[in-house]
This record gives structure tokens, sequence and C-alpha cells, in this order.
């Protein structure tokens, strides 16, 4: 594990809203629908995690799933960016996918929001073209292109803005590519974009 100390760049009082099924071939490999508008669901200020901490699995999910995906920062001045993990018990959202309950025992739990250091957004000037990767153990499980998002940037921005303020700080995820699998206590999750940044975090059970 990486002992870099990142500082956190968000802070407690800004949301982190999430967008799901938002690359049509994760939602065909967990047989979803392919969406027609943005699903949305939030994380809790307690799974933000920044680099040097574990990923701790909840006591009630034998099946947590890395979810590698690029994060929006919300500015005064345009957006910057973050690499973002969206850590989900997924035995647990199927559970409450057909109970059609809420997501939020399988989404939000503590440490569920692992995030990489804050990008500029000089750094990344075409958003909506770049590499999001992630390999296990040295394997290499998601490797993915933001091109290949249903809905864009800035029609994510503008569609989340009539139902939620958007405030300077909040944070938010993209969805995913496809290649989403189960990690287990000891892994090491290796997870970049372009030669933009990378990140690294391990995986510790929360007992
Ligand atoms: C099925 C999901 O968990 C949706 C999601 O989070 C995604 O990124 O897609
Ligand atoms: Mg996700």
């Amino acid at each position: 594990m990486t002992s870099r100390n990142i500082s956190r760049f968000w802070e407690w009082g800004k949301k982190i809203i999430c967008v799901g099924r938002n690359y049509a071939d994760h939602a065909k490999e967990l047989n979803n629908i392919v969406p027609t508008e943005p699903v949305l669901f939030l994380k809790t200020p307690s799974a933000y995690l920044t680099e040097g901490s574990p990923i701790l699995i909840p006591k009630y999910s034998n099946s947590v799933h890395h979810e590698i995906e690029l994060g929006v920062v919300i500015g005064k001045g345009g957006t910057g960016y973050a690499l973002c993990l969206d850590m989900t018990a997924r035995d647990v959202q199927d559970d409450c996918k057909s109970k059609g309950l809420p997501w939020t025992l399988a989404k939000a739990f503590n440490t569920s929001c692992p995030v990489s250091e804050f990008i500029p957004k000089e750094r990344i000037p075409d958003p909506g073209n770049v590499k999001i990767w992630l390999n296990v153990n040295g394997q290499m499980r998601q490797n993915g292109c933001t091109s290949q998002m249903i809905f864009s940037i800035p029609f994510l921005i503008s569609y989340i803005s009539e139902i939620i303020t958007l405030e300077e700080g909040d944070l938010i995820l993209t969805g995913t590519p496809k290649g989403v699998s189960a990690v287990q206590v000891h892994d090491e999750l290796h997870a970049g974009i372009d030669d933009v940044v990378s990140m690294t975090f391990k995986i510790q059970s929360s007992s």
C-alpha cells in the first residue's frame, strides 16, 4: 500500500452524487436495462476515502464489487476531476433490487467511495474521451473509455442540477464500464486515468 499522504479535497457538507448504468456494456453484463434517463443515487460522507486507508468490506456482504469511475468535481470556475471507486455490495444490491428497496446498504457504506487526488481541469482537456482502468493484484479487470458513456458529462451536470442544487466541491461519479467483479480481503486495487493519475487501495475486513 502506498504511504502517500493525499489531502482530502472533498469536505463534509458536500454531496457525492452517483450515476448508475451509464455504460451500456456494464448495464448488459448485469442484465440491467440500458436506461433512457440517468439513474441517480447518493453516497454518504463516511464513504469518502483517500489513499493510505483501506477499503473495508461490510460484515453483511459476501460479494463486494469494484466499479472504477471518472469523478467530476464541481468548481466555481468550471469543473475538476478525480478518479473514484464506487464499491458496491452486489449481493445486497441484488436483494434490494428484487424487493424494490433503495440501494443505501449496497452503495453508501463506510469507505465505499475511494477517491484519487484532485485533478485540475487543464489535465483532462477532453473528459469525454479518457481511458479509465483498474487492475486487481496486477490483473486487468476494467479498461474502458469515457467516450462509451450513454449520458455525457455536460448532460449529467445539467440533468442533476434540475433536481439537486450543485455546489462548489460536490462530487459526481459518472458510472462504470464493464468488468466489475468481486474483491477479497488483502486484494490490492490499482487504478488510473490514462497517464494523468493513478491510485492504490487495499481491501480489509471491517472487524
Ligand atoms: C448497477 C450499478 O451498480 C450501477 C452503477 O453504479 C454503475 O456505475 O453503473
Ligand atoms: Mg457505479
